[in-house]
């Protein structure tokens, strides 16, 4: 019993004991940081300095662009997080907070080693008339005015990118012809193997922070990727994550509608920088063909294509990022998929229990399911659907989980006797991404092989006959059908 007592009175002088340290720390850290504002403020006496006023609007009243710029770079500074004294402001998603400065607040900047301190001033009057004020010494002035302006207009450039929204871009006879891009897909609706979406995720930030790193190499800063998987295993959608987490405008060129090389050539140089080429069914185009072929009687040839893969004219191609679709790279001659021409081979394959469990929570809210067990075991018996079939099955069964899963089991289970036919995809390599580096140190398995692809035919037979059967059962079926 008084052992008990003295181990309380021990662990409370324990914890006085900390907290009084950790007091004593903090306080230091502020100390510390008010003694270098009161050096700098010294130091700043012995200095000449100039000031530079960036106003709201020039002297005909019309918008500064510069002040813009500033505003949007001054509310990104990592200093502005740990200022006294912020605005939360609410962004255009109504999940988006964003910080600002607050009228005669500063803030100090450091660029090439000077530092730079402005003051948002806002004069009240009826006009409240708003202008930023940056400190600079004369010393510094010569050396970083003219870079620091530049680095500003850089950075607005991007944050202005980021938040605008993106437009899709189909070609015709005439040219590109823009819409909003309305795709709803991200990376979070789309079920696939998460140590692979990261990787492309990881990939692309990558790739946009790289562009110093690709011209030292004297390469054009641009990067392609094949997706390739059965039909309805979510490459499409994967595409439309993609650029929006990039935030690029995408450029889905139909091939068929173009009239010849030079028109190829030409919609190439008409696309923007910052955007996603998207050459869909890529396999219509170079399935059987290789990089040797003659010009065929086709509009395009077989070195048109190549050479817009390459981006022949690649000074105009940079910060690009191109995507082709396939359902199987079986008939292509590997020199037209070589590293370089497309850099990520990217598999996407028909749905495994992993997969169904995340389209079961996406689609249907539940995580777990007494019947989930049933299902994990029809999918380790090797029988499978496509993601956009069970997807189907379950949107139209969503009021009630339980009927959905059930319809899956269902479904599944019509489709077993397909099930050697499907073993035969089996092959697939688990983690579908590799890089072409890898593909050509380590040369892919035939994954998406003739077996297969009547694997698929058979089951989107079957399912066409089971979507009928079940669109008697369900009136949203036959609205989704
Ligand atoms: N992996 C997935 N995760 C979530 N939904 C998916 C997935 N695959 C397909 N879907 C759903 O199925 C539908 C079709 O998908 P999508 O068009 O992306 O497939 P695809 O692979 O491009 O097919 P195709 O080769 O026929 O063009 C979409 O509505 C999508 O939401
Ligand atoms: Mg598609």
């Amino acid at each position: 019993m008084i052992t008990d007592f003295r181990r309380i009175i021990f662990a409370v002088i324990t914890t006085i004991i900390f907290l009084v340290i950790l007091r004593l720390f903090l306080k230091r850290k502020i100390r510390t940081s008010k003694f270098k504002k009161w050096c700098r403020l010294i130091s700043d006496k012995f200095h000449d300095h100039q000031f530079l006023k960036v106003p709201e609007f020039n002297d005909n009243y019309q918008e500064n662009q510069l002040f813009r710029r500033v505003s949007l770079y001054l509310n990104s500074l990592e200093s502005l997080e740990h200022s006294d004294y912020t605005n939360l402001i609410s962004g255009s998603k109504p999940t988006d907070i964003l910080l600002s400065l607050n009228p005669n607040q500063n803030i100090l900047d450091e660029f090439l080693g000077a530092r730079l301190l402005w003051t948002y001033d806002v004069v009240p009057s009826d006009t409240a008339e708003k202008s930023f004020l940056l400190k600079i010494r004369k010393r510094d002035k010569r050396r970083v005015l003219r870079p620091y302006l530049q680095h500003i207009h850089t950075v607005s450039d991007d944050i202005d990118h980021r938040v605008r929204d993106i437009r899709l871009y189909t070609n015709s006879s005439s040219g590109w012809k823009t819409t909003p891009f309305s795709h709803p897909a991200t990376f979070e609706t789309v079920a696939m193997d998460p140590e692979l979406k990261n990787k492309v995720k990881s990939d692309l930030e990558t790739f946009q922070k790289s562009k110093q790193y690709y011209h030292r190499l004297g390469r054009v800063w641009r990067r392609s990727y094949l997706l390739y998987g059965p039909s309805g295993t979510g490459k499409s959608s994967f595409v439309a994550a993609m650029a929006k987490s990039l935030s690029y405008d995408v450029y889905d060129l139909d091939i068929s509608k173009v009239s010849g090389d030079s028109d190829l050539k030409f919609l190439l140089l008409q696309t923007s920088p910052r955007s996603l080429i998207l050459v869909e069914d890529f396999d219509k185009y170079v399935a059987g063909k290789n990089t040797s072929s003659p010009s065929s009687s086709a509009a395009v040839t077989i070195s048109g294509v190549l050479n817009f893969m390459d981006g022949v004219v690649n000074s105009c191609c940079e910060e690009r990022v191109m995507v082709f679709t396939m359902t199987t790279k079986e008939d292509i001659d590997p020199a037209i998929l070589r590293p370089g021409r497309v850099d990520v081979h990217i598999y996407f394959p028909l749905c495994d229990f992993n997969n169904f469990k995340n389209l079961a929570s996406n689609y249907l809210g539940v995580k777990e399911h007494k019947l989930f067990s049933q299902v994990e075991e029809m999918f380790n018996n090797g029988v499978t659907m496509s993601p956009a079939e069970i997807g189907e099955l379950m949107m139209v069964n969503r009021n009630s989980p339980s009927r959905a899963i059930k319809s899956v089991i269902n479904a599944l289970q019509t489709t077993s006797y397909t099930n050697g036919v499907i073993e035969s995809c089996k092959g697939t390599p688990k983690n579908g991404y590799r890089s072409a580096r890898e593909s050509v140190d380590e040369p892919f398995d035939s994954v998406a092989g003739i077996g297969c692809r009547d694997g698929v035919k058979e089951i989107r037979k079957l399912y066409g006959f089971l979507t009928r059967k079940s669109g008697r059962k369900s009136d949203s079926f036959d609205l989704g059908t």
